[in-house]
């Protein structure tokens, strides 16, 4: 079998819902942004501040493509993994890929308790938000097998129904 691939932007719930869905599977659960701290040794503010947002993505780039070629994983990506057309075909080739769906509104709330993003870093991180799902969503849809809604929905609700409509997939 190949992985279950979780998309969408910060705040959908990625982390929270890839670690339910990996238990109710019984597979194991890997993030890629932990993983990429776990690698550097540094968290990702860290990597932001030293090596810029590039410098980011290149260490991104390497963590997706190797993990999308495992078997068997549930694996969480990060907001902006999805930026990259080698990723978004790693993406693709590595799963069934879920976009896990929110509001802009619904991801204010989300994150605004968390310092650990440093995209939001800013006077007005409600504009970043919404700058950044004009710009990801088309492309969240296009890696997509399927689109899932999370807003209102408690993350063991939203876990079913990926449960669900995975069965529901036919083979591609
Ligand atoms: N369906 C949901 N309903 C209510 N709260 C949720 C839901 N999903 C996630 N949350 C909460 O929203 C916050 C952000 O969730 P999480 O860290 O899983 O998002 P993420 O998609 O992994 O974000 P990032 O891309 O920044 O890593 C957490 O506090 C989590 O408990
Ligand atoms: O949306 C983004 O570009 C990001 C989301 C997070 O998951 C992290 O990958 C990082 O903070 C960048
Ligand atoms: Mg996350």
């Amino acid at each position: 079998m190949r992985n279950v691939i979780l998309v969408g932007p910060m705040g959908a719930g990625k982390s929270t819902i890839g670690r339910l869905l990996a238990k109710e599977l019984r597979l194991p659960f890997k993030d890629s942004d932990k993983e990429i701290e776990q690698r550097t040794g540094a968290d990702i503010p860290w990597i932001f501040d030293v090596e810029g947002e590039q410098g980011f993505r290149e260490r991104e780039q390497a963590v997706i493509a190797e993990l999308s070629m495992q078997d068997g994983l549930v694996l969480a990506t990060g907001g902006g993994a999805v930026m990259r057309p080698e990723n978004r075909q790693a993406l693709h080739a590595g799963g069934r890929v879920v976009y896990l769906h929110t509001s802009v509104e619904q991801q204010i709330d989300r994150t605004s308790r968390d310092r650990n993003r440093p995209l939001l870093r800013t006077a007005n991180p409600a504009q970043v938000l919404r700058d950044l799902m004009a710009v990801r969503d088309p492309l969240y849809r296009e890696v997509a097998d399927i689109v899932i809604e999370t807003d209102e929905r408690p993350p063991r609700m939203v876990v079913q129904e990926i449960l669900a409509r995975l069965e529901d997939l036919s083979p591609r």
